[in-house]
């Protein structure tokens, strides 16, 4: 039998940094939501006890290292699957781009094969599954709006934020996530986002005051080390989105839009200097 699961990329609308915590993780508070920029998993059961990873894309990396193996093998483990599975990855998402990718390409995993194996996990059990492989599975396993605290796998659900359409813009740089928050220091932080302003924009259904309200601490630490992503956010400024921001640890910047007219002039202006360039809406 063979099953179908999409992955779609998360934004980050709101992320703050509270301190770092003993486990070497940061705390974190974050407003997450997804767009239809999306990989698409196709998982084929295999009588034999493998696990293979295909990929049109030839970037990521098909052994064990692959967050899809990873989870398909997590699975197998702690639910004594004998069975082997074929997955292939079309990868849509650019890689290291603060868009979640392969977290989502794990999340999609585990619903599927909880599917493809009738084993009947609940959602819950897949989140805290999801967790052992990284802090934005649980996140990628539902979808949907989250504010999210402790490492980013404690998700308390609210209202999709206002419809509207999003531009993501990726510079050919790779960020590693592990390198942002190793260089963010909590303590030399001035500023933080007003979580409470965001709160009250999404469930106002105001598009304006979310776009006001949109803020990322760990765009200190990125835009210093590369100044070609402080060039695009102002790019997309002068463009005309009306909210600009940098999605997790970088490098992609999206930008909230309110008016399909504006798309074009957006578009094209970016297209100009950035060759990945998309124009998405939110999934709500
Ligand atoms: C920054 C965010 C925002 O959504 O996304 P991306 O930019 O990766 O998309 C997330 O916090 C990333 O989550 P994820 O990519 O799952 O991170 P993990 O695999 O758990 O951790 C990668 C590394 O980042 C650091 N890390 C991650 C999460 C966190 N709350 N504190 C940390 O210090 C740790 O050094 C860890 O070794
Ligand atoms: N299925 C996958 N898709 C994309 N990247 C993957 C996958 N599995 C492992 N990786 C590795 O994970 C790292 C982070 O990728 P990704 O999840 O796209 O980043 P981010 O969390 O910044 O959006 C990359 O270095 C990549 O090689």
């Amino acid at each position: 039998m063979k099953i179908y699961e999409k992955a779609p990329a998360k934004i980050n609308l709101l992320l703050d940094v509270l301190h770092k915590r003993e486990d070497g993780f940061h705390e974190v508070e974050m407003i997450m939501t997804m767009v239809d920029l999306a990989d698409r998993l196709e998982m084929e059961e295999l009588q034999r006890d493998q696990i293979i990873i295909s990929s049109q894309a030839g970037y990521i990396p098909l052994d064990e290292k692959n967050l899809a193996f990873q989870a398909a093998k997590l699975i197998k483990d702690r639910y004594d699957v004998r069975k082997g599975v074929y997955i292939h990855l079309d990868k849509k998402i650019p890689v290291a781009a603060g868009l979640a990718g392969g977290s989502s390409d794990a999340a999609a995993t585990l619903r599927g094969l909880n599917r493809l194996w009738g084993l009947g996990i609940s959602n819950q059990e897949l989140c805290v599954l999801g967790a052992e492989l990284g802090s934005d599975v649980p996140f990628c396993v539902t979808g949907g709006t989250a504010l999210a605290t402790g490492r980013g796998e404690r998700l308390e659900y609210i209202e999709n934020p206002p419809q509207c359409w999003v531009v993501l813009a990726k510079p050919p740089i790779n960020v590693s996530t592990a390198d942002v928050y190793g260089r963010f220091k909590a303590a030399e932080l001035t500023e933080h986002p007003s979580m409470k302003d965001m709160l009250s924009a999404i469930s106002r259904g105001s598009f304006n005051d979310m776009c006001a309200s949109l803020g990322n601490v760990l765009e200190k630490v990125t835009l210093k080390h590369y100044p070609e992503v402080l060039q695009l956010k102002e790019s997309m400024q002068r463009l005309g989105a009306e909210g600009v921001l940098m999605s997790g640890s970088g490098p992609t910047v999206f930008g909230l839009v309110s008016k399909e007219a504006k798309l074009a002039r957006i578009y094209n202006g970016l297209r100009g200097f950035c060759k990945e360039v998309y124009v998405v809406r939110m999934l709500t």
